[in-house]
């Protein structure tokens, strides 16, 4: 299969992308900016969305025009970091529903560690995407990604802002149908498994919280 890895590089993602990694970005405009590449990363990602033709009347006379072709969709953030870009996405596309999957890095194992699972009840019938600002080792999303399998989920797609070739080969390994899409493919990794040069710990700059 072939490995599928979309860099969405579109000026204004690239724009604001570098506002945030700067570090002295504070906590509000941070979130500001992740909501709002969220908006931009969604248009795009939604590019290949099925239409359908419908008959209307404008004020002036009927015609054919396209309409989006009643495809259920779904987010889902893994939190706490992929909360910050709910609000964007859903907001280009207001009739998805949000799904939860809780899950933190052991910070010395670096495994994933699962803590809440909320999803829509027929996960099966939509298309779903996974989305959480870093890709790094790729523990996270891959876990996330087999968490919607578990329980019948067959159309998926993983969003994240930064990536590094070590997340996306994790999944690929994983989950070789899985589309990624980012707006950039980092360096590489700290020895603490931080993206290099990255813009640190997406949960802490998004909620304050260190
Ligand atoms: O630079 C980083 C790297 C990771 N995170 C957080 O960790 C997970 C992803 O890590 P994996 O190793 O791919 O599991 C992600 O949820 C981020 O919240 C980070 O914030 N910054
Ligand atoms: O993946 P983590 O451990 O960074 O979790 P959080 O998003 O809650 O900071
Ligand atoms: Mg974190």
């Amino acid at each position: 299969m072939v490995k599928k890895v979309h860099v969405l590089d579109h000026p204004l993602i690239q724009h604001k992308l570098t506002i945030i990694r700067d570090k002295n970005t504070g906590p509000k405009e941070f979130r500001e900016l992740v909501d709002e590449i969220s908006t931009l990363m969604a248009y795009e990602l939604t590019r290949n969305l099925a239409l359908q033709v419908v008959t209307i009347e404008t004020p002036i006379k009927k015609m054919n025009a396209k309409k989006l072709s009643g495809k259920k969709i779904g987010i889902v953030p893994i939190m706490r970091a992929g909360l910050g870009m709910v609000n964007g996405i859903t907001r280009m596309i207001p009739v998805a529903k949000v799904g939860h999957i809780g899950l933190y890095r052991d910070p010395e194992t670096l495994k994933a560690i699962e803590y809440y699972v909320k999803l829509p009840t027929d996960i099966q019938g939509r298309e779903l995407i996974v989305v959480d600002p870093m890709l790094a080792t790729g523990g996270s999303a891959s876990a996330a990604i087999q968490a919607l399998k578990d329980r019948g989920a067959v159309n998926i797609k993983f969003l994240c802002l930064i990536a590094v070739q070590e997340g996306i080969d994790a999944i690929h390994k994983d989950h070789p149908e899985v589309d990624i899409f980012t707006a950039s493919i980092d360096q590489g990794l700290n020895d603490k498994s931080y993206i290099i040069p990255g813009f640190g710990d997406a949960g802490d700059r998004l909620f304050g919280t260190k």
